[in-house]
């Protein structure tokens, strides 16, 4: 997969290089690309924004320098186009789903958005001939879209294959596709200062362990999320209603 970023605070984007996605950008499963929009301005300043249309308070990142960037790295004729990702706190919620989605792409785009944001007709020039979806991680507001990219990133990488150890442990974290979040993990001394790991988990019954896992899960996401618990006891209701 090739990730390209944009963003005039590059260095942000350092940790990209660590870990988990440094690791697969070494062992070629990533080509990762970060560029500094400023590098398509062409004033003594580096200006890379403006004051809004309209009025209101902050400033607007011009479109100028988007549409040069973009144009220079994602060729206008080329073969294929990547997907533009834009993050937003006007976008769509960004999932575990969307994660699954973005890592069968093989070329994704993020632009990273400060001030109030990048002027509209940046996100409409570059729909005209690549898929742009404004995402968003959660409600709140940062100020910029880096922190948004290195976490959308992140999740991302760690479902391809190859990238993560041990693919098994993809399959029971929380958001992976029962709709329930993970349970409690435990691991050794079985004591410790007065807490002990749940019998259960030491008694080598791996039925029951299972049994246990699962109720800690219902009770997690009961306690936690009871939004997801409605949506997940629909799946139920729907699936087994039969035998509810
Ligand atoms: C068209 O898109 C834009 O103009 C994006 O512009 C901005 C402006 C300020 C901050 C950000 C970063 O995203 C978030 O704050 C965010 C994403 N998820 N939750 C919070 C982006």
């Amino acid at each position: 997969m090739r990730l390209d970023v944009f963003s005039i605070f590059p260095e942000y984007l350092a940790a990209l290089d660590l870990s988990l996605v440094g690791k697969a950008a070494k062992s070629g499963l990533l080509d990762v690309r970060v560029h500094d929009l400023r590098d398509w301005t062409h004033d003594r300043h580096r200006t890379v924004d403006d004051t809004p249309s309209g009025g209101g308070a902050g400033m607007v990142m011009k479109p100028e320098p988007w549409g040069e960037a973009l144009d220079t790295v994602l060729p206008v004729d080329g073969p294929t186009q990547p997907r533009l990702i834009v993050p937003t706190p006007a976008g769509r919620p960004f999932s575990q789903e969307l994660a699954y989605e973005l890592a069968a792409e093989p070329w994704l785009a993020f632009a990273c958005g400060r001030y109030e944001g990048i002027d509209a007709r940046v996100a409409e020039y570059a729909g005209e001939r690549m898929r742009v979806d404004e995402v968003s991680i959660g409600d709140y507001v940062l100020n910029g879209g880096e922190v948004a990219v290195l976490v959308m990133v992140e999740a991302v990488a760690r479902l391809l294959p190859g990238v993560i150890g041990n693919p098994e442990s993809l399959a029971e974290e929380s958001h992976s596709g029962d709709g329930l979040l993970e349970y409690p993990v435990y691991t050794k001394p079985t004591s410790w200062r007065g807490h002990d790991v749940p019998d259960v988990l030491l008694s080598g019954n791996h039925a029951l362990i299972a049994q246990w896992r699962h109720d800690q899960a219902v009770r997690r996401t009961a306690e936690r999320r009871p939004d997801l618990l409605a949506a997940w006891g629909g799946v139920v209701a729907g699936k087994d209603d039969a035998a509810a």
